[in-house]
């Protein structure tokens, strides 16, 4: 009887095996003379070619680095797959910003991959708006699109600029006392002030202590999978769900007691409005999604036209479904909109460090537009427009996005999707998007050689029509319009996008001028400067077999994915006053 049942369970396992492997070689099949790296095993897929990549770059790299030494190493077209299944997904990147524009995410927006969706919802909710779609993701996106607008942003200026001095405070201090420190974390308590700001109007003191919401933020990356393993295997923790739950309750008690206090704050606002107290225009965006809800409410089927709008002035009163919605968005934000923009910042101070030329002319602009003796934070508050013009700082940051992007989208067509096919318009091939993860990765378009020259070299000006040096780049052709696009494209771009450049114009410029961070890693010679080579093939080709590369494109500071791509070890050095200073 044993036998028989063993015998039964063998042929079972025997049958689906042969099924599994009959289906996955024929779904190889149906790739064949598509646009990919040579496939030397049908069973195998590309996993050969993770197995190099994970040889030859720095362990725990992003692997948005890899797309690209892969396009180069086997000479691929801007658009092509590379199939890790069934261990890992079969992705299709793409270069080409036209092609993604077209069919993926601003003509025609496809659902976001199912990778990024059940990450992101484990890490911040169900409702958060990074992953929901259709009807619900627009709601949420027209409640907080106001607090989001230039103009309201424009009104923390001030607020911005007294962040970015307690932050200059910091740094000078550092300086002082010569201290080997991590440059990302600082920058990180900044950019968590300047969003409690925005979001609630109120100082969360971030860079003097470690407020909750933060804490448990931080507690949560930590016990989420690690995204730099590509495989699922390769990090599996039994107790992982419980204590993500825990740590969940405690993240939505910190968000919560802060919207229950922003909103008393507001019925208060409410009330000296009623009274004709003039207050300073400054709105938070809770306010404004507040205000957006309410009226959308008042437009209700059953709400009689003339009839006053229902303010929510009591906690209390928040319906279930909105406060959900909001937690989950203040999750979301926090989470999307502050190590992006602090990585961002480090890395600007690290490749203004390397480019003492870029550094000059960044100089010259700020003495320009606030000359020495007068102070530049005084004139930012007075009129905050000021910094839009700063023409070569917003060059340095957007150059620094395109080298060190921070995030980009993953999109999917799903089985019941009408039409799963494209035609490349650059190539005319037809691709297929059934079973594919689609990765316009912001990192691989950014290197595309036709619309950004030598992509590896840190030129500010190539953003600036009249100073370019590559006037012939696509950049500046039909082709290369919204070709950069480190905040996204299309209806689920980045919302948090003007802050994110506003605040980086605003701390640079009180800080450029004082401070000069210098790279080191601890036990390690300070300043490494490994020369920029024209490729990783060139650079990490050379080096396999020697031990673990820790170079990637000429940066001893690599990108790490832990949320977002983060700079690798968090950006340690030093700070030194600048001899002007
Ligand atoms: C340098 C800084 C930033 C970069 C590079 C960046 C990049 C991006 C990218 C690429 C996306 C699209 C993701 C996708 O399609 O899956 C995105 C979405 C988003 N970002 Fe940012 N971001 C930055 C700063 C911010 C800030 C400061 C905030 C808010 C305070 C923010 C909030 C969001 C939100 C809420 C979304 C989702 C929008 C939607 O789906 O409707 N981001 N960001």
């Amino acid at each position: 009887m044993l036998l028989k049942v063993l015998t039964a369970v063998f042929a079972g396992v025997l049958a689906w095996l042969a099924y599994f492997v009959n289906d996955l070689v024929s779904k190889r099949k149906r790739l064949a003379g598509l646009p990919q790296p040579p496939m030397t095993n049908l069973l195998l897929g590309h996993l050969e070619i993770a197995d190099e990549c994970r040889r030859v770059f720095p362990k725990g790299i992003h692997s948005h680095a890899w797309a690209d030494y892969i396009r180069e190493k086997w000479k691929l077209p801007e658009t092509f797959y590379v199939d890790w299944r069934p261990f890992g997904p079969l992705w299709l990147f793409t270069a080409d910003p036209e092609l993604s524009n077209e069919f993926f995410t601003i003509k025609q927006s496809l659902p976001k991959s199912s990778l990024m969706t059940g990450y992101l919802i484990q890490f911040l909710g169900k409702n958060n708006m990074l992953s929901i779609e259709g009807a619900h993701h627009k709601s949420l996106r027209t409640m907080f699109n106001p607090g989001f607008s230039s103009n309201n942003i424009m009104t923390y200026a001030d607020a911005i600029v007294e962040a970015s001095l307690r932050f200059l405070d910091v740094l000078k201090e550092k300086a002082k006392t010569k201290e080997l420190f991590e440059l990302e974390e600082y920058a990180t308590r900044l950019t968590i002030d300047i969003i409690g700001l925005a979001v609630f109007d109120t100082n969360l003191q971030a860079q003097t202590k470690i407020h909750p919401i933060i804490r448990h933020f931080r507690e949560r990356v930590l016990m989420m999978p690690g995204a730099d393993t590509p495989f699922f295997f390769q990090d599996v923790q039994p107790t992982r769900g419980l204590r993500l739950w825990w740590n969940n309750r405690k993240l939505n008690a910190a968000v919560n007691d802060e919207l229950n206090q922003k909103i008393q704050r507001r019925a208060k606002d409410l009330e000296d409005d009623a009274r004709g107290i003039i207050k300073p225009k400054k709105k938070s965006i809770i306010d404004l999604a507040l205000n957006t809800y309410e009226k959308e409410m008042s437009m209700g089927e059953n709400v009689k036209s003339g009839d006053a709008i229902n303010r929510i002035t009591d906690s209390s009163a928040v319906p279930p479904q909105l406060r959900q919605d909001l937690i989950d968005s203040i999750k979301t934000i926090f989470f999307a909109g502050h190590d992006t923009t602090s990585s961002t910042l480090a890395w600007c101070y690290y490749l203004l460090h390397r480019h003492p030329e870029a550094q000059a002319k960044l100089t010259a602009e700020l003495d320009d537009s606030f000359p020495p003796g007068t102070s530049a934070a005084a004139r930012i508050k007075e009129d905050p427009y000021i910094i839009n013009k700063l023409e070569y700082t917003t060059a340095c940051i957007r150059e620094t996005l395109r080298i060190f992007p921070s995030a980009s989208t993953i999109r999917q067509v799903y089985p019941s999707a009408a039409h799963n096919k494209v035609t490349d318009p650059r190539t005319g091939v037809e691709l297929d998007l059934e079973d594919a993860h689609i990765w316009p990765a912001v990192h691989l378009i950014n290197r595309n050689k036709r619309i950004f020259p030598q992509p590896l070299k840190f030129v500010p000006e190539r953003f600036i029509q009249h100073l370019t040096p590559f006037p012939d780049a696509d950049l500046f052709k039909p082709a290369g319009k919204n070709a950069f696009q480190p905040f996204g494209a299309g209806p689920r771009s980045c919302i948090g996008q003007e802050l994110a450049m506003i605040e980086s114009r605003i701390v640079l410029a009180l800080t450029a001028r004082e401070v000069d961070f210098v790279l080191e890693f601890p036990g390690e010679e300070a300043d490494p400067q490994p020369e920029i080579p024209e490729n990783t093939v060139v650079e990490l080709g050379e080096k396999t077999g020697e031990g673990t590369p820790n170079v990637v494109e000429g940066h001893r500071v690599w990108q790490t994915l832990k949320g977002s791509a983060k700079p690798a070890g968090g950006c340690p050095g030093r700070v030194y006053l600048r001899t002007s200073a």
